[in-house]
C-alpha cells in the first residue's frame, strides 16, 4: 500500500540556521501517527513543508504517493490541517465558518449544511454555533479548526500540537474524533510534546532532533521496551545541557544574598 506521508531529504535553511536538516519522514497509511521532538527541532517546519505552506529548499513530499509541489491540487483535495498558530476569520460565525469553509472545497450546500451540523454537535459546540470566532475559547478554537479541517473528509489530517492550550473535557472529544477518523482508515499525523498522550493515541512515532529524524517506526520499536517518555530522553536527551548546572541563586533565601556594593553615587 502507498504510504499516506513519504518526505526524501526535506530541507530548509533560514539564513546561516538549518531548521530541517534532510528529513525522511514515513507515515503509512491508516497510521495515528505522533511526530515529537524538543523545541526548535524543526516539527512545524517539517509540516508547513509536506502541507504545502512553506517551500522546502531541498527534498520532496508525497501525500498518498502525489508529489506535494508537482501536484498540490491534488494534494490539498487530499489533505486536512490544523496549523500551529490558528489563523482563522474571526468576523464569522463557527457554523458560517464551516459552510465557507465547505463552499471553498466545492461541497455541495446541503451536504456542507449537514457536516457542519454534525461536526458542531460532535465537537460540542452546538450552542456557541452562532457566536463569531473571536469570542471563542483556546479549546473552541481548535475544536471548530479540527472541525474545518475534517469537513470535506480528507484522507491525511495534519494537526500541529492540536491539544495545547485544551482542557480535559475538550481533549477527550477531540481523541474521540481522531481515533473515529482513523478507524474508517484515514491517517492522523500531529506533532506534541506529550509523551503520555502519543503513547496513548499513537501506534506509529517519528522523533525529531536537530532537524533530523532520529527515531521511526511502529510505537513498540521506537520504545523499545521502555515508556515513550524514556526513549525520547535517551535518543534526544543525552547531548542537551545539564539541566541542574548554574541557578545556584535561583530559591536562594533573599537574607543570604550578598548585598550589592553601594557606588559613590548612590550615597548623597
Ligand atoms: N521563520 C523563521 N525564521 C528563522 N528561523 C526559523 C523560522 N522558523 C523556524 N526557524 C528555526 O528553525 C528551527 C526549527 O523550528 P521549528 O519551529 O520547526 O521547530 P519545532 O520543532 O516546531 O519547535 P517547537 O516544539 O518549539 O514548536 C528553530 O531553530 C527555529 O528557530
Amino acid at each position: 500500500m502507498t504510504d499516506a506521508v513519504r518526505s526524501h531529504g526535506l530541507y530548509k535553511r533560514y539564513g546561516a540556521q538549518v531548521a530541517v536538516a534532510g528529513v525522511d519522514l514515513v507515515v503509512p497509511a491508516g497510521s495515528f501517527a505522533g511526530l515529537v521532538g524538543p523545541n526548535g527541532a524543526g516539527k512545524t517546519t517539517t509540516l508547513s513543508m509536506i502541507t504545502g505552506l512553506l517551500r522546502p529548499d531541498g527534498g520532496q513530499a508525497a501525500i498518498d504517493g502525489f508529489d506535494v509541489w508537482r501536484d498540490p491540487v491534488a494534494v490539498k483535495a487530499r489533505i486536512g490541517v490544523l496549523p500551529e498558530g490558528l489563523r482563522l476569520f474571526e468576523r464569522l460565525s463557527g457554523r458560517e465558518l464551516l459552510l465557507y469553509n465547505g463552499r471553498l472545497r466545492g461541497i455541495p450546500k446541503a451536504d456542507v449544511e449537514q457536516r457542519a451540523g454534525e461536526l458542531l454537535a460532535v465537537m460540542d459546540l452546538t450552542e456557541a454555533a452562532d457566536k463569531l470566532v473571536v469570542d471563542y475559547s483556546t479549546g473552541m478554537r481548535k475544536k471548530i479548526g479540527l472541525a474545518a479541517a475534517l469537513l470535506h473528509n480528507p484522507s491525511v489530517l495534519f494537526l500541529d500540537e492540536p491539544f495545547e492550550g485544551v482542557d480535559p473535557v475538550s481533549s477527550n472529544i477531540l481523541t474521540d474524533v481522531l481515533r473515529r477518523f482513523t478507524a474508517s482508515g484515514s491517517t492522523v499525523i500531529f506533532s506534541s510534546h506529550v509523551m503520555d498522550l502519543v503513547e496513548r493515541l499513537c501506534d506509529w512515532v517519528s522523533v525529531m532532533s536537530g532537524g533530523h529524524i532520529v527515531a521511526q517506526g511502529p510505537l513498540e520499536q521506537v520504545r523499545g521496551g521502555s515508556s515513550l517518555n524514556e526513549a525520547f530522553m535517551r535518543l534526544v536527551g543525552g547531548s542537551r545541557a545539564d539541566g541542574e548546572a548554574g541557578l545556584t541563586w535561583l530559591g536562594a533565601k533573599h537574607g543570604d544574598q550578598p548585598q550589592a556594593t553601594a557606588t559613590p553615587q548612590d550615597t548623597p
